[in-house]
């Protein structure tokens, strides 16, 4: 079978440039595009070396539709306005789309879903095996616990991440929600401060701490009566992430069009 031709959206980027290199790595995947932001001044440049690999030919371009004509799929670690640009032209195209980027409301998600008619699309917060796995952990729990145990979500960060708490974050309190039975969002306590009152019972926190060089660190804990249970993962390199999402475009690559996760990926849904 012919390689699978990919995209990396914000290739510029941090998680960019380790998909450039992942990509190099990987058989049966290669670089065709290379999209950058309107104006950005790494326009021109080329991914490869942006990577801190030789020269591999693919310049770095604002003009997703050209650059998609020849492509299967689409690497997107962007901003949210970018990936929701993207959406429409990945669906047109019929890419696989791989959407990493996080801080999306839920007008973003419901766009998203909007096309998922036509397109192939693996969404998630964290494409890391272990965060995944640590979600199914999480929901078997908050099953098992009844509310007189608190759930508190605490992630710490890099300190050049814009957005909080972390999609790794959300992604945890909606697998301890959907253990609980409850909606996530009538649930969050998020960015307390100041008089906040007491916890209110059945509430999920979420705690966001930034700082450093930190690739990603999540624990969730479920505080009870005289005992604490916690569950984390640590992330030590983002390349975690990037074969994570290269094995989330080579799974889909010929799916049927529709909204897939990570755990679709990795065999691990309900
Ligand atoms: N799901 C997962 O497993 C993971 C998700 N992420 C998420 O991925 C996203 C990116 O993270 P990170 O790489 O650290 O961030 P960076 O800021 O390093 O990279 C984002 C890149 O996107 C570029 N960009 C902005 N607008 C556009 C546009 N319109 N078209 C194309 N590119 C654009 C930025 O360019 P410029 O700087 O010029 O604005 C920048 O180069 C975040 O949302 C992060 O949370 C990160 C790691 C893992
Ligand atoms: O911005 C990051 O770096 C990361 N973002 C994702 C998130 O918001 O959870 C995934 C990972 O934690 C790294």
């Amino acid at each position: 079978m012919a390689d699978m031709r990919l995209i990396v959206a914000g290739a510029g980027g941090r998680m960019g440039r380790t998909l450039t290199r992942v990509i190099s790595e990987t058989p049966g995947a290669v670089l065709v595009g290379a999209l950058e932001a309107p104006g950005s001044e790494l326009l021109g440049k080329d991914a490869g070396v942006l990577a801190g690999l030789p020269a591999n030919g693919v310049a770095l371009s604002a003009d997703l539709w050209s650059m998609s004509a020849g492509a299967d799929g689409i690497l997107d670690f962007t901003v949210p306005a970018a990936t929701i640009a993207n959406v429409a032209i990945a669906a047109e195209r019929g890419l696989v789309h791989v959407i990493g980027t996080t801080g999306m409301s839920q007008s973003d998600d419901a766009v998203i879903r909007s096309v998922t008619d036509r397109a192939i699309v693996v969404k998630s917060g964290n494409m890391s095996l272990g965060v995944n796995l640590l979600a199914a952990l999480v929901k078997r729990v908050a099953q098992s616990l009844d509310q007189s145990f608190d759930i508190e979500i605490l992630e710490l960060h890099h300190k050049s991440k814009i957005d909080a708490p972390s999609g790794t974050a959300l992604m945890l309190g909606e697998a301890a929600a959907a253990g609980r039975k409850i909606a996530l969002d009538q649930h969050w306590a998020r960015g307390r401060d100041g008089l906040t009152g007491a916890r209110r019972a059945g509430d999920i926190g979420f705690a966001s701490l930034r700082g450093g060089t930190a690739a990603g660190d999540h624990s969730v804990i479920f505080a009870g009566p005289s005992e604490r249970i916690t569950l984390s993962h640590h992330a030590e390199d983002r390349a975690l992430f990037a074969q994570g999402a290269l094995k989330a475009a080579l799974w889909a690559h010929g799916k049927k069009p529709g909204m897939y996760s990570m755990a679709d990926v990795l065999g691990l849904s309900d």
